[in-house]
């Protein structure tokens, strides 16, 4: 809604504006139900939803006509403190708020919530008992869920009951180089090499010096990535979620040769590479659900070192920054670089913290045109990228 309207729509006691807000609001919810008629799977209208008339239209357009479940979240918050440092730090770099001073903003804030608080009807369990929804007091103190209705909704219910909102710092990155690094193949299970030892060395190093507060370090399976962090002195876990795409009948061999043995399939994954599925292995598309719980368990925690592979790392990458699909496979993630990032409101700080310590490239972009008269080589050649 915060891109919908302009800020002098807030005040529910001048009708004008109170109409206008409502034509925002109705705009916005049958662009979100258009986008869900062609293909969408879960909208979010983020809106103050506050009074049971606004409730109602919502569900008379969403579930009466257009046959949605709707799942309604409330945030109630009454502790000054929370309220406080909620405006100061996250309201005021909102869509709304961008362009307005600080100081201004938070006043324009607390008037908002003041006049929120006059029409403010909050979701009740006896009066709205047949309504699925949660609701959420002081970010996390309590939680009251009813109706939830199938796994979207109960996942959405985890999510929210398992986010929070202390400062940490999660950092992402490869393991080190290997020696299939260096020969060009992809999977496999192979040790890291001489540079790969050296960025680990690097790694701890770096992690020492930063001195970070409880960090707990995760690892796939696979070899490279224990081998990376072996001499770091934190909690390890190591899960197999966290291992590379499986690339199936390819696992082992170079670019060149799956042009050279399945020339089709080599075409079909420059088409479509997220959807793409190696035969007998994964798509990203399959990736991004086997990496669900990690994401869920990486919201719960705090300070963490996830040190995986570059498919891996892409999907985490694009959870935090926002991907679409078709950007995700090609997420720039070089070998021995940390990938740092911050969460901040309605965002992510992300920085990139290269060790110094030479690797192989493993990208390898979109080819721009692939027609018929080029050779695989032509084909398969990495395209330089120019710094915009
Ligand atoms: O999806 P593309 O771009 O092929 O990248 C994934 C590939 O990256 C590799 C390296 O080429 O990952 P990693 O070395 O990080 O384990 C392969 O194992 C994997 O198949």
């Amino acid at each position: 809604m915060g891109d919908y309207k302009s800020h002098e729509f807030f005040r529910n006691d001048n009708p004008d504006a109170m109409e206008k807000r409502e034509q925002c609001a109705m705009t916005a919810l049958n662009d979100l139900c258009n986008w869900l008629d062609s293909g969408g799977e879960v909208g979010v209208f983020d809106a103050t939803n506050t009074t049971r008339e606004r409730r109602n239209k919502i569900l008379q357009l969403c579930t009466n006509e257009r046959c949605y479940k709707t799942f309604f979240i409330e945030s109630v918050c009454d502790d000054p403190t929370i309220i406080e440092s909620n405006v100061k730090e996250v309201k005021i770099s909102s869509p709304d708020y961008k362009m307005m001073d600080k100081e201004k903003a938070v006043e324009d804030f607390q008037k908002r919530i003041n006049h929120y608080e006059i029409f403010y009807e909050p979701l009740d369990e006896e009066h709205d008992r047949p309504l699925s929804f949660i609701k959420i007091f002081n970010q996390g103190e309590k939680f009251v869920v009813n109706r939830v209705k199938g796994h979207v909704q109960s996942r959405a219910v985890y999510y929210l009951m398992n986010i929070h909102v202390l400062p940490r710092t999660i950092y992402i990155s490869r393991h080190g180089e290997t020696e299939m690094n260096l020969e060009g193949r992809i999977g496999g299970d192979s040790n890291i090499s001489e540079n790969g030892k050296n960025f680990a060395e690097k790694l701890k190093e770096y992690l020492e010096r930063e001195n970070i507060e409880n960090l707990r370090v995760w690892t796939s399976l696979l070899k490279r990535t224990k081998q990376t962090v072996e001499n770091i002195n934190a909690p390890k876990e190591h899960w197999k979620a966290l291992n590379e795409i499986d690339a199936g009948v390819c696992e082992g061999m170079t670019y060149e040769e799956i042009a050279t043995r399945y020339p089709d399939d080599f075409a079909a994954r420059d088409r479509d590479k997220y959807h793409y599925r190696y035969p007998g292995g994964e798509s990203y598309q399959d990736l991004v659900a086997r990496l669900e719980p990690v994401i869920m368990e990486l919201e719960r925690q705090e300070n963490v070192l996830v040190v995986c592979h570059q498919a891996v790392a892409r999907c985490l990458l694009a959870y935090f920054m926002d991907q679409d699909s078709e950007s995700l496979p090609y997420v720039k993630v070089p070998l021995h670089t940390i990938i740092k990032l911050t969460p901040i409101a309605y965002g992510c700080l992300v920085e990139h913290i290269p060790l110094n310590v030479n690797a192989v490239d493993t990208h390898r972009e979109k080819p721009r045109v692939v027609s018929k008269g080029r050779s695989f080589d032509e084909a398969i050649r990495t395209v330089p990228v120019h710094p915009k």
